[in-house]
């Protein structure tokens, strides 16, 4: 049996892009609606069979698996609401939250583990990819949080809990970067006279092959990109640009830096509230 199977009960705090995505990943596995409780205070449409409660219930045993998928600026309100509210600790904590660091989270949820995780939006069609990381789940809990995130699509671990900033900015944080490269192309094919809705079309397509040839393929990214420029060609001109001094490599670095950089305030943040 999986080890999603053999889970009893669990809460899924915050049912936004995160949590929804979740509920349906689970649902869609066969996991009994029936075991799930969500608390959000937007009372979403729930699927049947889901219990829905627009805050923690009063008294009541803690579930075995506690899913936090609010914005970590209102983590606090949740855990304030834990302490007022539940019987006892989740025997497994799995947080999406970036910047809360597990330390917060064991000293305010005390589960039997806790998992912190890393999923991106493409979670929302069950392409994304989820970084784990845990210091004190055992084999079992590290199977039912990978199981759980495994829905959204691949998953990887970590053993530093040092790289989630990196990983956020990388991983948690990239698609967003895409899609502004996505609109960049759309915006600039416009520029050289193509129809606006040819143009988002082509730009769109081009990135989403482009990136499944990439998984796909066993040559590196820069091999790919040779393949596309032939000698003397169009791309090689377009790709000088990109790789001029005050092209893309400083840019996305940077871009990465200012993320990572947030992701730590976050987390000193949520250490001091
Ligand atoms: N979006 C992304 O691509 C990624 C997000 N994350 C992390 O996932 C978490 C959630 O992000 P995301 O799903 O985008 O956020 P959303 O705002 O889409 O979802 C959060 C949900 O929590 C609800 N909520 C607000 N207050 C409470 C409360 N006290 N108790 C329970 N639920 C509450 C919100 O309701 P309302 O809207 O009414 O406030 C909303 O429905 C964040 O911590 C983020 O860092 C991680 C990786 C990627
Ligand atoms: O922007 C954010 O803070 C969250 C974490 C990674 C993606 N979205």
């Amino acid at each position: 049996m999986s080890a999603l199977a053999r889970v009893g009960s669990i809460w899924l705090v915050g049912c936004g892009n995160m949590g929804g995505a979740m509920l349906r990943g689970w649902l869609a596995q066969g996991l009994a609606p029936d075991k799930l409780t969500v608390i959000d205070p937007a009372l979403p449409e729930l699927p049947a069979g889901v219990r829905s409660l627009n805050a923690l219930p009063d008294g009541e045993a803690g579930p075995e698996v506690l899913v936090l998928a609010v914005k970590p600026q209102l983590l606090g309100d949740v855990v304030a609401q834990f302490r007022r509210k539940s019987g006892s600790a989740p025997g497994l904590l799995l947080s999406v939250l970036a910047g809360v660091e597990s330390g917060i989270l064991k000293q305010a949820f005390n589960a039997g583990a806790t998992v912190r995780a890393m999923p991106n939006l493409p979670a929302q069609i069950g392409k994304g990819v989820t970084v784990l990381c845990s210091e004190d789940a055992d084999m079992d809990r590290r199977q039912i949080a990978e199981e759980l995130m495994r829905v959204l699509g691949t998953v990887e671990w970590i053993a530093d809990e040092a790289l989630f900033h990196a990983v956020t900015a990388l991983s948690g944080s990239g698609p967003g970067y895409v899609f502004r490269f996505i609109e960049a192309m759309a915006d600039a094919g416009r520029a050289l006279g193509l129809p606006e809705e040819l143009a988002s079309r082509l730009a769109v397509e081009t990135v989403s092959g482009s990136a499944l040839l990439a998984s796909a393929s066993d040559e590196s990214p820069a091999e790919l990109a040779d393949r596309v420029a032939s000698p003397g060609g169009t791309t090689r001109e377009g790709l000088n640009r990109l790789d001029a001094a005050d092209g893309i490599r400083p840019l996305i670095r940077q871009t990465l830096e200012a993320a990572a950089r947030r992701s730590a305030e976050l987390a000193a943040a949520a250490r001091q509230s």
